[in-house]
């Protein structure tokens, strides 16, 4: 829904940016490359220390790279297969880190082994929610279907609540649990998004096995007709 609904109004405002940064010789894939190590090293480096807030600044600075690299791509005419490639490879291991970054602290300080198990399945779901696209239209189907809780839900939803619940730490009360509720939200979801790709992709291989069985049988009545 974000990525339907947010990405133009976000291209809009970041178009001005990505001509800046060809204009200074910047290439595309510098910034996905930059724009991956900045978001890895404001969760793996904050977030295992319960630094919510400075984590959260961190990596909503480098995120938005993500939007900017394909803009100057488009905008330069130079969008490759290599780019598209590089730019979800990278966002996985963006997510992944994220999400790492959560467990981390619950695993340690933040000691809570149930929260900890449900950032890892926001970590592995995740990848596999993303996956099921890929693997989908590697087989040469449309995947006609995004789901519920797609990456940007994903980012947003944890991203808003780990930033608020940084507040704690400048004195805010309560305000922590909003991180908690976050993970269960992300985890939820994602499940649901990914039985509605599941459910899509299993749609589209019965139809497309049908068809192509019926072109088969359509060849062979033709050529035992020729012969
Ligand atoms: C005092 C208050 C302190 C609180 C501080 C909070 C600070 C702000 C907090 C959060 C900001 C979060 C911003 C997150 C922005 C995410 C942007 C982004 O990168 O989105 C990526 C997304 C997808 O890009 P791609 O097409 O490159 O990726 C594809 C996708 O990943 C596919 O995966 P799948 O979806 O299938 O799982 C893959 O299949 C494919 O391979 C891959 O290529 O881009 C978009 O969707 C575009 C829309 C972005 C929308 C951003 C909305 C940001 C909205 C609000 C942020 C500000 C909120 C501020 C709240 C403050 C609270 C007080
Ligand atoms: N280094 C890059 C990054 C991206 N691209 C192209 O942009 C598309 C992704 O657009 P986003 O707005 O989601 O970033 C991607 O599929 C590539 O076509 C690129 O060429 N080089
Ligand atoms: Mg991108
Ligand atoms: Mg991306």
């Amino acid at each position: 829904m974000l990525n339907k609904y947010a990405r133009a109004f976000f291209t809009r405002v970041l178009t001005p940016f990505a001509a800046l940064l060809l204009r200074l010789g910047v290439s595309p894939d510098a910034v996905t490359l930059v724009g991956t190590a900045g978001v890895m090293a404001g969760a793996l480096v904050f977030f295992p220390m319960g630094e919510f807030f400075w984590g959260t600044i961190v990596i909503t600075v480098f995120v938005f790279s993500d939007l900017v690299d394909g803009n100057m791509a488009r905008q330069a005419g130079i969008s490759s297969r290599w780019g598209a490639f590089l730019d979800s490879t990278l966002d996985r291991v963006a997510d992944g880190a994220i999400f790492a970054g959560f467990a981390l602290w619950y695993a340690g300080s933040g000691d809570d082994n149930t929260l900890c198990a449900v950032a890892i399945f926001c970590l592995a779901s995740g990848q596999v929610v993303s996956y099921t696209k890929a693997r989908g239209e590697s087989i040469g189907l449309p995947v006609a279907v995004n789901g519920l809780v797609e990456r940007a839900e994903r980012l947003v939803i944890s991203l808003v609540a780990a930033g608020l619940a940084g507040l704690h730490g400048f004195g805010v009360p309560g305000i922590q649990v909003l991180l908690p509720i976050a993970l269960w939200i992300v985890a939820a979801g994602s499940l649901v998004t990914l039985v509605q790709r599941v459910v899509t992709v299993r749609r589209e291989s019965a139809e497309a096995d049908a068809a192509a069985a019926a072109v088969d049988g359509a060849t062979e009545q033709g050529s035992g007709a020729a012969q």
